[in-house]
């Protein structure tokens, strides 16, 4: 079982009550705004603490409100690609991209289809939104995740721009074969993408 959940979360006025249990592939999240998607996606990350229930990736326990599991967002191996890029702007691609790998060798190998090689000297406020997209995404693959979370991302991209990381998450799905989480508001978005399609609220 690649992702096993069940969460509850009040937050203001919403309440969310989501259960998932799904297999390889990529699971696509989709629904009306304001629903959870993201806070779904947080409380996976360990960015939010969910009120009850549990999260289980792959086998791995990250979280179990019953047994008093909580790992801290470093220790879940989340490759975690926000709605907005959220690249460092006082640092090169080439940084942020280490970033992710810290210590490490900047492996150029594993992101080479992501096309960003040529970009590596650039500043975050140059990029075009599709190029900063395929570096968060990079930086989140640098970070040897056990698993993705994708928040909405070809959100505000051109037709073009879309193609060209619709054709990353695919390879990510086929080839490197890392469970995906994404979470979109797109139809057409969710059937190309999902391996299954799960509504939120
Ligand atoms: N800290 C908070 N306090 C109160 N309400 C919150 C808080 N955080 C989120 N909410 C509310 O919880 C609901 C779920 O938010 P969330 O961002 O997870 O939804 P979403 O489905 O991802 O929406 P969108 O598609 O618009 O990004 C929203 O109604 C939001 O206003």
């Amino acid at each position: 079982m690649a992702f096993d959940l069940r969460l509850t979360k009040h937050l203001g006025e919403t309440r969310i009550d989501f259960a998932l249990e799904a297999g390889a592939g990529a699971t696509v999240l989709f629904g009306p705004s304001g629903a959870g998607k993201t806070s779904v996606l947080n409380m996976i990350a360990g960015l939010l603490r969910p009120d009850a229930g549990h999260v289980r990736v792959s086998g791995d326990t990250l979280f179990d409100a019953d047994a008093r599991i909580d790992l801290p967002p470093e220790r879940r191996r989340a490759g975690y690609v926000f709605q907005e890029p959220r690249l460092f702007p006082h640092l090169r691609v080439r940084d942020n991209l280490r970033y992710g790998a810290p210590g490490g060798l900047l492996d150029m190998a594993a992101i080479g289809f992501l096309g960003i090689a040529h970009l590596l000297d650039r500043w975050p406020r140059t990029l075009s939104g599709g190029e900063a997209r395929r570096v968060a995404i990079g930086r989140a693959l640098l970070g040897a995740p056990a698993f993705l979370l994708l928040d909405e991302p070809l959100s505000s991209l051109d037709r073009a721009r879309r193609e060209e990381i619709l054709a990353a998450i695919e390879h990510i799905r086929d080839t490197v074969r890392l469970p995906i989480l994404m979470v979109t508001h797109d139809a057409s978005e969710a059937e190309r993408i999902g391996t299954r399609i799960v509504t939120v609220g």
